[in-house]
């Protein structure tokens, strides 16, 4: 065991049986670790990845593979009871069988895995990996189970766990996290969800059209992250799916009743109320895994959000980078991915370094409909001073979201003075599909008017993006000015 700073015990010091010296060690086979540890094994540097747990991470295990597969059960059931309204009577009620939804989860996991795994890591990347807890007991060297790895660089992608708030009762009542919510034994009846942010959005989502009644307690507004008017178009079908949306409703106690969780509520107008479901899900956000780590010894400064990283994803020992969800940035699993490309890079290419920029990257929640953004926020561009118009296009001008039912929708790109595209916010059906040709234009640096000659296929749903482009050029070259002198030159005609 670690000492309380992480560093490594006496006892931890005498099971060490080996030492590997290494080029690069990387901890955690997370979309950080595995993509950092197989460039490097890839470019011929001699490689350890050591993994506690399981290899994967998050996303593979407690995270986007499990949830986007729960959501897309969930679809087919809403589908099912929703097709009347295509012209087509359903046979029956679908009847939902959530062990064999359960059971078709942790399928894809294991379809998955090989992709993320120990023997692909050797095969493909000649990576070695270390299942074993890591931890530092000095600035170039670690400990993990039996061996010790000597490395001249490091690479910690340690990611995040649920955060668990000191709410009073809450604690050992049995409630479901990332961590357990895709292995349920029974359906639950009412789910309360605590937390109305991406994780509580869709699982609460998935749940409902699963058929289980839904509570989502969100203490400020549910998706609080995302441009509030695209919000609310998110929170109108959550609301018409059926689920209980208490916004401005902070937890204050928690206690089991049987089989019931009872979780008392302070209001928006200050008073209490009482809440009560058959399961609870915390998704309040996350924390940072930096503890046991011995990041004193290695002489890495980390705080409650996570470990501090400077653009270039170093962290205080620059021989040591610290990348995904451990540095506490913007916690999805592209940018983990993006961030263990660049400290690679950084790694390698001393003199050619490049820096994480968090102004061109894309995020998605997949609700129904999704809800979806790139680049810079309104709020962002506003703190910036950044001046900015808006082009924008709804999704009920675009035939093809008619013809697919679902017409509700808003785009919005933010165009700075220059006619740059700085941001891009989207709502409506299969709007992370749609965000991606913004992603591109974003990290490109494309102006809007780069939409002009673009042809877009008829009938799709990315012809919206052609659409705001459009309607944003025709208000700026068809100006009174520029009439007039259209007429002007129709004279010669
Ligand atoms: C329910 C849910 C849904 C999500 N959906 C999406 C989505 O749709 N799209 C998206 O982009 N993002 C999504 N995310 C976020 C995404 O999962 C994370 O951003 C991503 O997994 C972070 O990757 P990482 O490599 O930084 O960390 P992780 O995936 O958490 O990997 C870290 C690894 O380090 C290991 N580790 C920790 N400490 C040690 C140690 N001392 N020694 C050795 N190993 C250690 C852990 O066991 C773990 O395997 C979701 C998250 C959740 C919880
Ligand atoms: N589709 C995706 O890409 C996706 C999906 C899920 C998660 N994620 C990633 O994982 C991160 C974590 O997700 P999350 O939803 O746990 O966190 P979050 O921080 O985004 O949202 C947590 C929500 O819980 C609320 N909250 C906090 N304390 C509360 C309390 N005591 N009572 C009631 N509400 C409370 C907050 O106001 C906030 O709205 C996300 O920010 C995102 O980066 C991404």
């Amino acid at each position: 065991m670690a000492d309380a700073s992480g560093a490594a015990s006496v006892d931890e010091e005498t099971r060490v049986m080996k030492t590997i010296n290494a080029d690069v060690c990387v901890i955690g086979a997370g979309s950080a670790g595995l993509t950092a540890a197989g460039g490097a094994g890839a470019l011929g540097r001699k490689t350890i990845l050591i993994e506690a747990h399981k290899m994967g991470g998050d996303c593979l295990n407690f995270g986007c593979v499990p949830s986007k597969t729960l959501i897309a059960s969930a679809r087919v059931a809403h589908t099912m009871k929703d097709a009347a309204r295509f012209g087509i009577e359903p046979v029956a009620e679908p009847k939902v069988d959530f062990l064999k939804v359960i059971a078709r989860v942790q399928k894809v996991i294991a379809d998955i895995a090989y992709h993320d795994s120990e023997e692909r890591m050797k095969e493909e990347f000649g990576v070695d990996t270390i299942r074993a807890r890591a931890n530092f007991v000095g600035p170039r060297e670690v400990i993990a189970g039996d061996v010790r790895v000597k490395a001249k660089h490091f690479v910690i992608a340690t990611g995040s766990s649920a955060f668990i708030p000191p709410i009073p009762g809450l604690e050992g009542t049995g409630y479901l996290t990332n961590e357990t919510v895709f292995s349920q034994t029974f359906q639950p009846k009412k789910l309360l969800v605590l937390g109305g942010g991406p994780i509580g959005a869709e699982m609460a989502q998935a749940h409902r059209l699963l058929g289980s009644d839904v509570t989502i307690i969100e203490k400020g507004r549910i998706l609080g992250k995302d441009d509030p008017e695209l919000v609310d178009v998110v929170r109108k079908r959550l609301v018409a799916d059926g689920i209980d949306i208490r916004e401005g409703t902070g937890a204050t106690a928690v206690r089991k009743q049987g089989d019931s969780f009872i979780v008392t509520v302070e209001t928006e107008d200050g008073g209490t109320e009482e809440v009560s479901g058959d399961q609870l899900l915390v998704a309040v956000g996350r924390k940072a895994n930096v503890d046991n780590l011995g990041l004193e010894a290695a002489g890495v400064e980390y705080d409650p959000r996570g470990i501090k990283v400077n653009e270039y994803l170093e962290t205080s020992n620059s021989r040591i980078y610290a990348v995904g969800d451990v540095n506490g940035g913007l916690q999805f699993t592209h940018v983990a991915g993006a961030q263990g490309r660049i400290a690679l890079n950084n790694i390698l290419l001393k003199v050619l370094k490049k820096k994480f920029n968090p102004d061109i990257v894309p995020w998605v929640t997949y609700t129904e409909p999704e809800l979806a953004h790139v680049g810079l926020t309104e709020s962002q561009l506003k703190e910036r001073g950044i001046k900015y118009e808006v082009a924008r296009a709804g999704f009920d001008h675009n035939d093809r979201a008619h013809a697919e039912g679902a017409p509700e929708g808003i785009l919005k790109i933010y165009v700075d003075g220059s006619g740059k595209i700085r941001g891009v916010d989207a709502v409506g059906i299969h709007a992370g599909e749609i965000i991606q040709q913004f992603a591109l234009a974003v990290s490109s640096g494309l102006k809007i008017g780069a939409f002009d000659d673009m042809i877009a296929p008829y009938p799709t749903l990315g012809e919206i993006s052609k659409a705001a482009a459009d309607e944003y050029s025709f208000d700026k070259l068809f100006t009174p000015f520029n009439r007039a002198a259209l007429k002007l030159l129709a004279m010669f005609d």
